[in-house]
């Protein structure tokens, strides 16, 4: 049987993208259909915006000025993931919404179109189709005009009183960065728990540093029901009540503005999963193996829509394996015991690898490591001394995962990936030289003071008595 194409990849966000453009380099014949903005959430309401609103903030500006910014650094990277650039590369793009009509077959209902809808074919489909926020029955919401990460960044004044619903990182960093510029942040998530991703010893230190610059936590808490209050200078307030989960208490909080940041569902809606005999899971994400593969064998999925690490990086990943697993006669494996991230608090937040907990269920844990900022010097001097690095060994004294906080963690956390990537043992952070004073020299530290604490008493004694000679 003939196809228009080797490969359709349905979305063009960070993981269609990515599969869009190993398959056309490596000689495939390619469709990406794209029916809103090319780049997806990460370059147009998730991580561009956030990351350069955090960046800002530490710059001062005033808030519209800063907005307009914020778009400004999104155009300037658009160019990366446009239109032109994946055409020029030789990947035929198609503007509008895709559907399977069966396992080969993709309607496409473009968006600048009157005449019929474009069937085409692909030997192989890939599905990159991302994910919405999750936002949950709450009663009154639908009258309030609450914000998502899809509306906040054009957001006009800066909140007054700004209530934001979930614990995880967007809370995290949007709750720090609009604290920063001067809003009364609270935010209400129902576990007792921050970072819930990391190891446990993030959640006291974070708590500890956000609620000093004045966040607000109601912790335990569920919102039960949502109104709007007076007319304030144009903009509507609203009254939020929430239940203590354990003892049923209500408090009564008033706000200006209110974020939902409560996880993400698949965008699969019209996707006609069915008619291409895909399977999804109990939480609605597309259901794949090991391989990225859906319950039909040519068709694919990668990124959000997958469901798990709901991370760019992670999106690309598995579009190398996917990419991988079209062209090569060996299936390759997703790995997720190496997966990475960080959010982008001050400080940063980093992760890779197995945490204790994980490794321990995986049998696998050998010894946690832990070593605080406190007495590095350049922590020191940087006033950034809260955080600490927390290595983990397996069995055979190999590093196979690690937590940073530290202002710089993002970038910390590549050697560490390193390490487990090569599966070394901490000799190799002992034996490196670094440069003074940089906050690295944490890992020479941990590594020293484990070689030192594996010392035997009988080694100790017989190294004492040659010194003396
Ligand atoms: C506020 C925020 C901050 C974030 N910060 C970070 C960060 O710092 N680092 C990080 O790694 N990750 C971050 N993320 C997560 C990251 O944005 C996502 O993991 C990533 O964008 C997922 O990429 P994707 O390609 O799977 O999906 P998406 O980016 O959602 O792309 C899917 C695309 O498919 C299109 N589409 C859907 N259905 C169809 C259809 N039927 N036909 C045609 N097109 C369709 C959509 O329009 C969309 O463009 C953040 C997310 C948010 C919300
Ligand atoms: N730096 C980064 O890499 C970064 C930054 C922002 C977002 N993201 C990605 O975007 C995705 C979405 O982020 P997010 O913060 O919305 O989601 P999340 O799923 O990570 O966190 C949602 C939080 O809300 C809580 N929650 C869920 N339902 C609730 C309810 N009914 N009541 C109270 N609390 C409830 C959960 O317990 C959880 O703590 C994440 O999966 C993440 O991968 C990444």
């Amino acid at each position: 049987m003939k196809y228009d194409f080797h490969t359709i990849v349905i979305g063009a966000g960070s993981a269609g993208l990515m599969t869009a453009g190993i398959l056309t380099n490596l000689g495939a014949k390619v469709a990406l259909i794209e029916k809103n903005k090319m780049g997806g959430d990460c370059l147009n309401t998730g991580c561009v915006p956030s990351k350069s609103l955090l960046y800002r903030v530490e710059k001062g500006a005033d808030f519209s000025e800063m907005m307009n910014q914020i778009q400004q650094t999104i155009e300037k990277i658009a160019p990366h993931d446009s239109v032109e650039r994946f055409e020029n590369m030789g990947v035929s793009v198609l503007k509008g919404s895709g559907k399977l009509l069966d396992d080969h077959r993709v309607e496409v209902v473009l968006n600048e179109s009157d005449g019929p809808h474009r069937v085409i074919s692909g030997k192989n489909i890939v599905l990159a189709t991302g994910s919405k926020p999750r936002i949950p029955e709450l009663d009154g919401l639908q009258r309030i005009p609450y914000l998502t990460n899809e509306n906040l960044f054009s957001m006009e004044e800066l909140p007054k009183r700004f209530i934001i619903w979930g614990g995880g990182p967007i809370s995290m960093e949007i709750g720090q960065a609009f604290g920063k510029l001067g809003s009364e942040v609270v935010i209400i998530s129902r576990g007792r728990h921050l970072f819930k991703r990391d190891e446990p010893e993030v959640d006291p230190v974070m708590k500890d540093i956000l609620a000093k610059e004045g966040i607000r936590f109601y912790l335990g808490y569920e919102p039960v029901k949502i109104r709007e209050t007076a007319e304030n200078q144009g903009e509507k307030d609203f009254n939020l009540t929430l239940r203590n989960r354990n003892t049923g208490e209500e408090k009564e909080l008033t706000g200006d503005k209110f974020l939902i940041a409560l996880g993400r569902i698949s965008s699969t809606e019209g996707l006609g999963l069915k008619n291409g005999g895909v399977e999804v899971n109990e939480k609605g994400y597309v259901k794949v193996n090991k391989h990225l593969q859906t319950s039909t064998k040519n068709i694919y999925a990668c990124g959000d829509v997958v469901g798990e690490y709901q991370f760019t990086h992670m999106g690309g990943y598995e579009a190398e394996i996917v990419s991988k697993n079209l062209l090569l006669p060996i299936q390759a494996k997703a790995d997720y015991s190496k997966a990475v991230w960080t959010t982008y608090t001050k400080p940063q937040v980093a992760h890779s690898g197995f945490t204790e907990a994980s490794a321990k269920k995986g049998g696998k844990l050998g010894k946690p490591l832990y070593k605080s900022f406190e007495e590095v010097d350049r922590s020191i001097i940087e006033e950034d001394r809260k955080g600490f690095v927390k290595i983990i060994l397996d069995r055979k004294g190999r590093i196979i995962g690690g937590t940073i906080v530290s202002n710089e963690a993002g970038e910390m956390i590549g050697m560490v990936s390193l390490a487990i990537n090569k599966k070394m043992k901490l000799s190799a952070f002992q034996s490196l030289i670094y440069a003074y004073p940089t906050k690295s020299e944490i890992y020479k530290s941990l590594a020293v003071d484990h070689l030192q604490d594996s010392v035997r008493p009988w080694q100790r004694k017989l190294l004492k008595k040659w010194l003396s000679r």
